[in-house]
C-alpha cells in the first residue's frame, strides 16, 4: 500500500514502515547541522565534567557567525557539566517554566524512564536539534517525533534545568482516601535540608500555580524555542506525568554574569545589581551549590519560584521619590540612596540632613541585604510576566521570581526579613514552588541518575 500523497507531486511516496535505505537512515541535517553548514561552529564545543560554572556559559558557546547580542542568540549552551545549565548561564531573554505532577499510576520505573527520556530530548533540544526522527523526516503515517515549530530556528542559548519536588520523597495521598507509602522508593534519599517552604506574611497563594513533583525551567533568547522545548517535554511525559501549571516570562530581571547589563523589572528599576554572578566562584560555592547531603544533590542547588503579582497601576501613581524610597535605590542609575553609582555598596547608617536614614528602614534593599540576613546571598534569575488583564482594566503583571540557593532555608530567611518591606504595598505572592535541582549530568548519564543508584 502506498502512502497518502502529499501536495508536492514531485516527491516519491515513501514506504510506510520497514527498513530505510542507507541514505534514509543516515542522520538528517538537523536544525543545528544546518546552522553549522552556514558557518556556526558550535558543534565542535568541548564539554565535560569540568564544564561547570562559567564554562557552561552561553557566551562561550556562541558560534563564529555571531558577534555581540546577535551572535549570542545563535549560541549553544553545553547541556553536560558539573552543574545543570540555566543557573549561572548568563540569563537569557525568555522563560517558559513548567511544573509537572506524576500520574497516580506512575511509580519508580516511570519516574526513571521519564528522567531518562527527558534527558535524551534535552540533549537534542539544547543543541538545536529536533527530537528523534524530527518534525518532517519520520514516517508519514505516524505523528512526527518533534512538533516542528522550532524548524529553522537556532538553539538560541536554550537551557533546560530540571528540579524534583519534595512530594517525590514522601508518601502519596490517594484520591479515594488513604496513602501509598514511598511510591518512588526515595524516602531515604531525601536531603535533611529539603524542608517545605512555610507560609509567609501576605501570601495569597493560588494552588493552581503552586507546587509540583517536577519542574523544568526553559530559558532561551527566542520564546518559540523555549515553548517548543516545554511542549515537547510535556508530550514525552504523557502517560507518566502531566503538566499542571506553567509560566511564560519575558525580559529577564537579573543579570547572572558580569558581562551582562543590569535589566529592569516592571516597576522600572534596575534589578540584579547585587546578584551573585557566574564569575564569583567562591560565593557560588558558599551560597548556591549544595556541598553536603546525599551524593545526587551535591553540586546541585535548590530552586525557589514565586509568582509575584505587581499592582503596577498603583505603583505608576506614586511619586518618583516614593518609588525610590520603597526600593532604596535611584530609579535612573540604580545607585543606593546613600550615594554612589550602581555598584557602590549601600551605607545603611548614613543619615539625611533632613533627618532619618538615607535608605529607609523599610526599603527593599535594606531588608534583603546580606548584612541583615546573616550574610545570605541568593542567585536571582527571575522574569517579568504579563498574563493579560482583569475586567477592572488592570494588567495581570508581575515578576516570576526564581532564586537558586544551597539551602532552602536561605530563601526563607530573606523572605521573612521582607515582612516589613515597603514593597509589600505593591506586590502579592500568588504562586510558589520549591524543587531540588540535581547536579549536572556527565556523558551518558540522565538527570538525577545518582538518586536511583
Ligand atoms: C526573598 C527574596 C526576594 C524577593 C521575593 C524579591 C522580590 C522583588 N524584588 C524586587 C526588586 C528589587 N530587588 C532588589 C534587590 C534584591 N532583592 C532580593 C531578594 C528578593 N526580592 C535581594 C537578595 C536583593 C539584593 C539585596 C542586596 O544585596 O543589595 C533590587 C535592587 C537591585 C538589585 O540588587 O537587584 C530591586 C529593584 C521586586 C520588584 C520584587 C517583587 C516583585
Ligand atoms: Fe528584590
Amino acid at each position: 500500500m502506498s502512502e497518502p500523497t502529499r501536495p508536492e507531486p514531485q516527491q516519491e511516496p515513501r514506504p510506510q514502515e520497514g527498513p530505510r535505505t542507507p541514505e534514509e537512515s543516515a542522520p538528517q541535517p538537523s536544525r543545528r547541522a544546518l546552522f553549522g553548514m552556514l558557518g556556526g561552529g558550535a558543534a565542535g564545543l568541548a564539554v565535560g565534567a569540568a564544564a561547570g560554572a562559567v564554562a557552561n556559559s552561553a557566551l562561550a558557546a556562541s558560534g563564529p557567525l555571531g558577534s555581540g547580542t546577535a551572535g549570542a542568540s545563535r549560541g549553544v549552551v553545553p547541556f553536560e557539566g558539573a552543574h545543570q545549565a540555566g543557573i549561572v548561564t548568563p540569563a537569557q531573554d525568555r522563560l517558559h517554566f513548567a511544573s509537572f505532577e506524576m500520574l497516580h499510576s506512575s511509580g519508580r520505573d516511570e519516574l526513571i524512564s521519564l528522567l531518562r527520556d527527558w534527558t535524551a530530548a534535552a540533549r537534542e533540544l539544547t543543541a538545536g536539534r529536533d527530537i528523534g526522527s524530527g518534525a518532517v523526516d519520520g514516517p508519514l503515517l505516524a505523528p512526527p517525533d518533534d512538533t516542528g515549530e522550532a524548524q529553522g530556528l537556532s538553539a538560541s542559548n536554550l537551557t533546560l534545568t530540571f528540579g524534583l519536588g519534595r512530594e517525590l520523597f514522601a508518601d502519596r495521598s490517594l484520591r479515594g482516601g488513604g496513602t501509598e507509602a514511598d511510591p518512588f522508593g526515595l524516602r531515604e534519599r531525601m536531603p535533611a535540608s529539603f524542608a517545605p517552604l512555610p507560609s509567609f506574611a501576605f501570601d495569597l497563594l493560588d494552588p493552581a500555580t503552586t507546587g509540583g513533583d517536577l519542574c523544568v525551567q526553559a530559558c532561551a533568547d527566542d520564546p518559540q524555542v523555549a515553548v517548543h522545548a516545554i511542549r515537547n517535554l510535556s508530550r514525552i511525559a504523557m502517560g507518566r506525568a502531566r503538566i499542571v501549571w506553567s509560566q511564560l516570562g519575558f525580559g529577564r530581571t537579573s543579570s547572572t554574569s558580569q558581562s551582562q547589563e543590569t535589566p529592569r523589572n516592571l516597576f522600572g528599576f534596575k534589578d540584579g545589581t547585587a546578584n551573585v554572578k557566574a564569575e564569583e566562584t567562591k560565593a557560588l560555592a558558599q551560597h548556591v551549590w549544595v556541598a553536603d547531603g546525599p551524593e545526587w544533590i551535591r553540586g546541585g542547588s535548590y530552586l525557589v519560584a514565586r509568582k509575584i503579582a505587581m499592582t503596577i497601576e498603583s505603583w505608576d501613581r506614586t511619586t518618583l521619590q516614593e518609588q525610590e524610597r520603597v526600593i532604596g535605590r535611584t530609579k535612573g542609575e540604580g545607585g543606593p540612596l546613600s550615594g554612589g553609582g550602581e555598584f557602590t555598596e549601600p551605607d545603611f547608617a548614613r543619615t539625611r540632613t533632613s533627618g532619618g536614614t538615607a535608605i529607609d528602614i523599610a526599603a527593599h534593599v535594606r531588608l534583603a541585604h546580606p548584612t541583615k540576613n546573616h550574610g545570605i546571598r541568593l542567585l536571582r534569575r527571575g522574569y517579568n510576566y504579563v498574563d493579560g488583564n482583569n475586567p477592572l482594566g488592570q494588567l495581570g503583571a508581575g515578576l516570576f521570581f526564581i532564586s537558586y540557593q544551597s539551602d532552602p532555608s536561605a530563601f526563607v530567611t530573606v523572605q521573612r526579613a521582607l515582612k516589613t518591606d515597603a514593597l509589600n504595598e505593591y506586590i502579592r505572592h500568588v504562586g510558589s514552588g520549591l524543587w531540588a535541582v540535581p547536579r549536572g549530568v556527565g556523558a551518558g548519564e540522565f538527570v538525577g541518575q545518582a538518586l536511583f543508584d
